[in-house]
């Protein structure tokens, strides 16, 4: 019997599931392991997707969801499904059209969290990534806030039943808070210990919304790596804290995570490290051990998305 995940409460009152599915696979050359990697996620007893409709493969998380309802191993009741409002669909008469797209490909009524993804708009249409005859990136200038506004109209519709941000700045959470009938429910970033976030992170509890962490395992696989970059899995310190538990790097930091309150969606496609990413409910941390971990902070980003870099909204100019 797989063990129940603790709940996080959003402050629309629903709750989440704290460790949830990463569902990115976009690495290059690797055929998408998606269908296998969200069936085999449901029988170990995760209850929370995340995805994207930028990651191109919501039909094939769409298809495990319905083979495990069918099969009985969940009712959708019981399944957190996030997705997110990609960069191109910002203007508010796409917002509609867009999330309709995600739930056709998912084959799902609604989704329990929509995400705008980034808060930079680009040009609006279904090429996800517009670019001009020098290969950068067209942007729009179509506001955040506005954006936010046809969001809420996907709740009052019951499309989805709740709504947040990612990769916001501080200010840019405030701006939408000023116009907020809907409060965003959470702000989906990068967090592991080389990024602990801890700035942005009393930020948003003051504002009672929670974080949640995207690349928590510091995303080695990510298409752009370079040789030289840390990678926060061979970390010493975390390696000792493992050794001490007699747990893995990645369970230690998931649960780092976890222990701050803040959701995690880690991403395999082994059904192996599926499990050891779940298996993490049988320790805890000592306070030393999240302060040994929050130290190894080094301002390091895994996905800088630097093609967004010159956007009036690009988020990681302002601390
Ligand atoms: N909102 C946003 O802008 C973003 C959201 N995300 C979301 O966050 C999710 C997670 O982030 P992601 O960037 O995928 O990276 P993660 O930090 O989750 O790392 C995933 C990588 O770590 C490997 N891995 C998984 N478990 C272990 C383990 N126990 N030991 C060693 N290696 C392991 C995986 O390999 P293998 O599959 O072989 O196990 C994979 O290569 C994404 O899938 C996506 O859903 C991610 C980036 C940006
Ligand atoms: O979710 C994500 C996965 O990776 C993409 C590639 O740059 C990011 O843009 C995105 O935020």
């Amino acid at each position: 019997m797989a063990e129940k995940v603790p709940l996080v409460r959003f402050n629309n009152g629903l709750n989440c599931p704290i460790l949830g599915l990463g569902t990115w696979q976009a690495i290059r050359g690797e055929e998408s392991k998606v269908y296998e990697a969200v069936c085999d996620a449901i029988d170990i007893g995760y209850r929370h997707i995340d995805g994207a409709h930028l990651y191109g493969n919501e039909k094939e998380v769409g298809q495990a969801i319905k083979e495990k309802i069918s099969q009985g191993v969940v009712k959708r009741e019981n399944l957190f499904v996030t997705s997110k409002l990609w960069n191109t669909f910002h203007s508010p008469d796409w917002v509609e059209t867009a999330v309709k797209l995600s739930l056709s490909d998912l084959g799902l009524e609604y989704l329990d969290l929509y995400l705008i993804h980034w808060p930079m708009a680009y040009k609006e249409g279904y090429d996800l990534e517009p670019v001009d005859e020098n290969g950068k990136t067209i942007f729009s200038d179509v506001d955040y806030v506005d954006t936010w506004r046809a969001m809420e109209k996907l709740v009052e519709k019951g499309l989805v039943k709740s709504i947040g941000v990612s990769n916001f700045n501080t200010k840019q959470i405030d701006r939408v808070l000023e116009i907020a009938k809907i409060k965003p429910v959470t702000n989906q970033v990068e967090v592991h210990p080389y990024l602990y976030q801890q700035k942005l992170y009393d930020f948003c509890n003051t504002r009672d919304i929670v974080l949640t962490a995207y690349s928590p395992l510091g995303s080695p696989q990510r298409p752009w790596a370079q040789a030289e970059d840390p990678n926060v899995l061979e970390d010493p310190v975390v390696k000792k804290i493992a050794a001490k538990h007699g747990k893995t790097p990645a369970q230690v930091i998931i649960r780092s995570a976890v222990d701050r309150g803040i959701i995690v969606v880690p991403k395999s496609a082994s059904k192996k490290r599926l499990a050891e990413n779940f298996d993490i409910w049988d320790f805890k941390l000592s306070n030393d051990d999240q302060k040994e971990i929050s130290r190894l902070d080094r301002n390091f980003r895994v996905i800088p998305h630097d093609h967004g870099r010159e956007h009036k909204d690009y988020p990681f100019s302002q601390e």
